[in-house]
């Protein structure tokens, strides 16, 4: 008994027995299932399946899980079955025509897609009824698969290994297109079942029954080797004898009938006039040469001493002697004229053809250790693309498409399966893609990645290794390829199912609309692109020469008239903030630039957009003055800047305020849309609390122009986002920002700001005093004119006519009062009365009582609440 796995005692509670535990199952055989379905995928697709020797019920639960829902499954044993939910379950021998019927009546017309066979005699309780040996069981649930069994049909058996085995193959052979026999990991190496599954079942009108017969069966395959007439030479043990006979067999079958005889002697003219020499050697104990005959071969050159010792003892003899005695054999054959001379390659055959036949065990060994080897191969294939979908999984995982839960659903069967379902199914997602036409390529690439793994687990390691590199490239183009696509579909996903989403994303891909505007502008510009930014403002200076020069006039003008710097000055740092904006285009698409000009992130750009009107304060004028001071801190890159403000400054001042040039130079939808914050920051004022810190900074001196300026040299600034994906960029959009300081003393500004917002009365109630006042002022209006008419009569003297007036005035500064309705209860003398109640004058509406005392009701109700609230 191996040492790894024990079939009794302590052994027995290994870790399927335990995972069976602890997932309910009522045997740990249903992971035998359950392994096997993961290799041949048989029960997903199954319709109506059929469990012969189901007791307790392992493989029925397996059946249930796997199965569609609403899948008719039927479980037959010699013992009853615990109820399972979608199964149906008798008490019967398989091998009756009882439960032939009981199955017929179940299933009525229909047919099943699976038949599964796990049937054990003398394993169930009822040791009587077992009567069947194990391999007439499975010769029996076939018949049974063979009566329900669909076209195409699946059939599952344990078969144990025995002499049987080869004829049992060969009669599943006959039945179905693919027969297979595999040993699930979790069968113990220490027992003799193997499973056979055989496929596509080929529903052969007519079977003959001898298919069915055990007796024929076993009987007629079994007795292939043994030749008639020789002597105790009926068993293929003899020939194993011969070509290994350092083997020691078994006789598991016993002895043969009549051959008793322990020490077995045969004459030389026996063993060369014989048919089967291999059989011969195999049997006897010892060759003789009592006859006259025999002992004139003893005389000859060719009976060597080495074939007489030989002979002497045969079952102390070795490969090579044995080969010895067929070499004299057949040598003397020819001399005696029994053989005519053969051709080396043909006795090589027949040998071939004789090793066939060895022995149906070692045949069963051959084929187990073939199996193994391709299940160890299929497994380490296996690993690989597990390791595969788990870094998939990994990436998905971080890039938010699946949660964790996804991965743990079925944790319980991923010890077994080795986790393939578990996984995000790339397959899916690929195909998806491949629909939504997308990501055509990856298909082929995966495809590719498929065959070439194919080919790797065919082919030797070390191509493997000497492609690896490239294959890695290829493998990291597809992994980028795929997460793009991913992505995408990821947006997609969440566009539909946030709306809140879908309106940030739709405002980003605008705001990006018309900043790509700049760079389609570049990018339709060739040759300013190519030429960088420098050169573009040389060239705009050339352009605008005169203007410039005019504005360098300006500058030198400066001191003349303090108002006029001011305006000047204003003028000055719009155009800088501007042409600030412009560089940092100009630098997006003009990395080869000679000198390295300021750039401002675009953040900065809305920021300084916000103080031009401050700036443009009177706070330039001292920010002038302790720029000196900054300039010595900053380095020498944003030296540069700082002279932007500077007299010398040309970086900035250069390029010319003409809106035309511009427009031909820029996007213009980006300049508008400057235009357009600038005149809201105008209208509103400032809104956010960066931008009042800044602005209260600048206000106390605590920072300059020139700082800010410097200010917008930091990391985030110069970030080349070429070539990188979006999801990357996203990622860093959110996460990757400069953390701008906010003052106490700004925050509460902007609260206050908005408090006085908030304080505002609504629209509504704007729109009905400005209604009223409209009114009045109409009112006002009429009773004017009607004044002015009193005024130019004649016939009034003027005491009267101001009196007239007055009135007149009094009656349009007067409201008109809505015409008062009475409120008339329908009680008392007034409930079932029709017309007009008495005393009662002018318009009146008739209440139901009822509805008054409904209404104090509410507003004592009203009332109450809004006590409890203040409490
Ligand atoms: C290994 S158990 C089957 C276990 C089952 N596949 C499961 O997963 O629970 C073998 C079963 O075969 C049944 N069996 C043996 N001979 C039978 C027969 N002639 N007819 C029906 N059932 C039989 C036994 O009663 C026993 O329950």
């Amino acid at each position: 008994m191996g040492k790894a796995q024990k079939k009794t005692g302590k052994g027995r509670l290994d870790k399927y027995y335990k995972l069976a535990k602890e997932q309910g199952y009522r045997a740990r055989s249903a992971f035998k299932l359950i392994q096997l379905n993961k290799k041949y995928s048989f029960l997903e697709s199954a319709r109506c399946c059929i469990d012969l020797c189901a007791a307790p019920g392992g493989w029925l639960q397996v059946a249930s899980k796997y199965m569609p829902v609403n899948s008719v499954i039927v479980g037959v044993d010699l013992v009853s079955i615990k109820p399972i939910p979608r199964v149906v379950t008798f008490a019967s021998d398989i091998t009756t025509t009882q439960c032939r019927n009981l199955i017929r009546g179940e299933l009525k017309d229909w047919k099943a897609d699976v038949v599964l066979h796990d049937g054990a005699p003398n394993v169930g309780s009822a040791w009587v009824q077992d009567a069947y040996s194990q391999s007439e069981l499975v010769l029996m649930s076939m018949k049974l698969a063979a009566e329900f069994l669909t076209k195409g049909g699946t059939f599952v058996t344990k078969v144990f290994r025995s002499v049987d085995y080869n004829n049992l193959i060969w009669v599943f052979n006959q039945l179905f297109g693919k027969v297979e026999a595999t040993k699930p990991p979790s069968s113990r190496n220490v027992s003799a079942e193997i499973f056979v599954v055989c496929r596509d079942f080929l529903a052969p009108k007519h079977i003959d029954p001898k298919f069915f017969d055990p007796k024929h069966v076993f009987k007629d395959l079994s007795a292939s080797a043994p030749a008639e007439g020789d002597k105790g030479a009926s068993s293929k043990n003899y020939q194993a004898n011969v070509f290994q006979p350092e083997k020691k067999r078994r006789r598991r079958d016993g002895y043969d009938e009549g051959d008793y005889i322990l020490f077995k002697q045969a004459g030389a003219s026996e063993y060369i006039k014989c048919d089967d020499a291999v059989a011969f050697l195999g049997s006897a104990n010892q060759i003789t040469f009592t006859t006259d005959e025999e002992k004139e071969w003893l005389k000859l050159d060719i009976t060597t001493s080495d074939v007489v010792s030989n002979c002497e003892d045969l079952k102390v003899l070795g490969k090579g002697d044995f080969k010895a005695l067929m070499k004299w054999r057949t040598a003397l054959r020819e001399e005696l004229g029994l053989e005519s001379k053969t051709n080396p390659t043909e006795e090589l055959t027949e040998t071939v053809e004789i090793t066939e036949d060895v022995d149906p065990e070692q045949q069963i060994e051959d084929e187990l250790e073939r199996l193994n080897a391709e299940a160890a191969a299929r497994s380490k294939r296996e690993r690989r693309r597990a390791n595969e979908l788990k870094t998939k999984t990994i990436q998905r995982m971080q890039l938010q498409m699946t949660a964790p839960m996804d991965i743990g659903m079925e944790q319980s069967d991923t010890a077994l399966h080795t986790g393939y379902e578990d996984m995000f199914d790339l397959d899916d997602t690929t195909k998806a893609l491949a629909r939504k036409g997308g990501v055509g390529r990856l298909l082929d690439a995966d495809d590719e990645d498929s065959s070439e793994e194919e080919m790797d687990d065919a082919g030797d390691e070390d191509e493997e290794i000497l492609d690896s590199e490239e294959e890695r490239e290829k493998k990291v183009a597809t992994l980028e390829n795929e997460l793009d696509g991913l992505y995408d579909m990821y947006q997609e996903r969440m566009k539909e199912r946030d709306a809140k989403y879908k309106v940030k994303q739709a405002r980003k891909e605008k705001e990006a609309a018309s900043w790509h505007g700049i760079h389609q502008d570049e990018d339709s510009d060739d040759g300013d692109s190519e030429e960088g930014g420098w050169e573009t403002v040389q060239r705009a200076k050339a352009r605008a020469g005169e203007d410039s020069s005019d504005e360098s006039d300006a500058e030198s003008d400066e001191e003349a008239t303090p108002a006029d710097s001011k305006k000047r000055r204003r003028v000055r740092f719009e155009d800088d903030s501007s042409k600030s904006r412009k560089k940092v285009r100009l630098q997006d698409g003009a990395s080869s630039a000679p000198t390295p000009a300021p750039v401002l992130s675009r953040t900065a750009q809305v920021w300084f957009s916000q103080f031009d009107d401050d700036l443009a304060g009177d706070n330039l004028a001292d920010s002038e003055d302790s720029e000196d001071e900054a300039m010595d801190e900053v380095s020498e890159h944003s030296e540069e800047a700082a002279h932007s403000d500077a007299s010398d400054d040309d970086d900035f001042e250069v390029v010319p305020q003409d809106l035309d040039n511009d427009v031909t130079m820029w996007d213009v939808e980006g300049e508008n849309e400057d235009e357009l914050k600038q005149e809201k920051i105008k209208k509103h004022g400032l809104v956010t609390a960066e931008a009042m810190t800044i602005a209260q900074q600048l206000v106390n001196r605590e920072k300059t122009r020139t700082d800010l300026i410097n200010g917008g040299f930091n990391r985030y600034s110069l970030n080349s986002k070429e070539g990188l994906p979006p999801w990357f960029l996203d990622d860093e959009e959110k996460h990757y920002k400069a953390n701008i300081p906010i003052t106490k003393e700004a925050v509460s500004a902007i609260r206050a700001k908005m408090r006085a917002l908030d304080a505002r009365p609504i629209k509504k109630v704007a729109e009905a005093k400005a209604r009223k006042k409209f009114k009045a002022a109409q009112r006002l209006e009429k009773a004017m004119k009607k004044a002015e008419g009193v005024t130019e009569t004649s016939d009034m003297t003027e005491r009267e006519k101001a009196k007239q007036i007055e009135k007149l005035m009094q009656k349009g500064m007067k409201k008109t009062q809505k015409k008062e309705i009475k409120v008339v209860v329908a009680k008392g003398s007034h409930k079932g009365l029709k017309g007009r109640p008495k005393g009662v004058k002018g318009r009146y509406v008739m209440v139901d009582s009822r509805m008054k005392k409904e209404v104090r009701a509410q507003k004592r109700r009203d009332k109450a609440s809004k006590k409890r609230k203040r409490t």
